[in-house]
């Protein structure tokens, strides 16, 4: 079924209603073994000699250097006994290509345009598990407070070496979400790369700051934790900011949802964020069904599209104030490409600062610009 196209999660709930007799135990083995076999679907169809359910499965065991024909034993619940093609699979992978870097041809190109030497190790990093990380609601407590209380409940978690708000979840890190220290709004799920750019922010007490493009509102809340703001949260789909209230409400902050009239009357903003829709390439390892879905024409849509929203955006933009524009993408195109282009058109606007986080085992890739406005103009 995701194969032929329907969305992971979906398949996964659909399959779990049809087939009760498997155990909360064994539905959370099937999604590791369909979440993986996603990440690695190139390597693993090469190893297993077909793009199948059963083909990934021997590709999974082979990679994992397990004789396949020890489980493919045709037994009881066993599945049958391999074919000939299957034993004659290849038993090493090749060292170019979707079978080696787990992405479509097109992807790979676009990835060595835009990393160029960084291209495989992000390549690599995009066929592995994510850790979960945590966001710290530093109003309300401390990160080792935080801990603590998690741990109370059997969630263990480790400091993020490098991002002063956030916690890895070690252990148990699926019970976060009924957690006290969750429900009572201490902390939120985000990856540690979101936060770390939310930290780059030159956000100030007494700043109005509008999240055009707020989703569940993920930024939008973790820009409310780092000063005392008025903030503002847009999105062109207002159902995705349906959350937002009871979010905020558990955060202990105020999030004032404007519509596209709303929010044109309430400017200007003296901070404007744009975490705009784009290809997620930077975190394809936690929606690895997309990465085989994108294509280079979907990426250039979203080129165009992400263009447009930053013109809005920039109209937004007090004099003097702040413009940021984030992508949780590593391509060039939807980056620095597009950032040089806005300001060749919109000169009021210069850069001051950038992050560009690659992929890897700490936190996802991301994207940062900080652009100023002038005072004048
Ligand atoms: C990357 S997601 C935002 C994630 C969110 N900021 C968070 O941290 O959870 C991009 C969002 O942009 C919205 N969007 C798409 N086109 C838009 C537009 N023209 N104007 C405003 N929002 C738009 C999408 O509906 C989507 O929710």
């Amino acid at each position: 079924m995701i194969l032929a196209g329907e969305p992971a999660e979906r398949a996964l709930i659909t399959w779990a209603r049809g087939n009760r007799y498997a155990g909360s135990g064994d539905r959370s083995a099937v999604r590791d073994l369909v979440y993986d076999a996603l990440r690695k679907r190139g390597s693993y169809a090469y190893l297993g000699g077909a793009l199948n359910g059963r083909g990934l499965m021997i590709g999974a065991l082979r990679a994992a250097g397990q004789d396949p024909a020890t489980l493919f034993t045709g037994a009881t619940y066993a599945p049958p006994t391999l074919s000939a093609d299957e034993l004659a699979a290849p038993t090493t992978l090749p060292d170019s290509g979707p079978a080696r870097w787990n992405m479509p041809e097109d992807m790979i190109a676009a990835f060595t345009q835009s990393l160029g030497a960084d291209a495989p190790a992000a390549m690599d990093v995009l066929s592995q598990r994510a850790d979960v990380h945590l966001r710290v609601n530093t109003k309300r407590a401390t990160r080792e407070a935080v801990q603590t209380s998690l741990a109370a409940e059997g969630i263990e978690t480790a400091l993020h070496p490098q991002v002063e708000t956030a916690l890895i979840a070690t252990k148990n890190a699926r019970r976060i979400q009924t957690a006290q220290a969750y429900t009572q709004g201490l902390v939120e799920l985000q990856d540690a790369a979101s936060q770390a750019a939310i930290l780059r922010l030159p956000l100030q007490d007494g700043m109005r700051v509008l999240d055009y493009c707020a989703g569940g509102g993920g930024k939008a809340l973790a820009m409310a934790a780092r000063a005392k703001l008025q903030v503002f949260a847009h999105d062109a789909a207002p159902q995705r900011m349906n959350d937002i209230p009871a979010r905020a409400a558990r955060a202990g902050v105020k999030i004032e949802r404007l519509s596209g009239a709303e929010i044109a009357k309430a400017a200007p903003y003296d901070l404007v964020l744009v975490d705009a829709p784009c290809s997620g390439s930077g975190t394809w390892r936690r929606t690895p069904d997309a990465k085989w879905r994108f294509g280079i024409s979907q990426v250039e849509n979203l080129v165009t599209l992400q263009g447009q929203i930053l013109f809005k955006a920039a109209q937004l933009v007090a004099r003097g104030g702040i413009l940021a524009y984030a992508t949780c993408s590593v391509l060039r195109d939807e980056n620095e490409a597009q950032v040089a282009r806005f300001l060749e058109d919109v000169p009021q606007f210069r850069q001051i600062d950038t992050l560009g986080l690659r992929p890897q085992a700490e936190w996802d890739g991301f994207f940062l610009a900080v652009l100023v406005r002038s005072e004048t103009t």
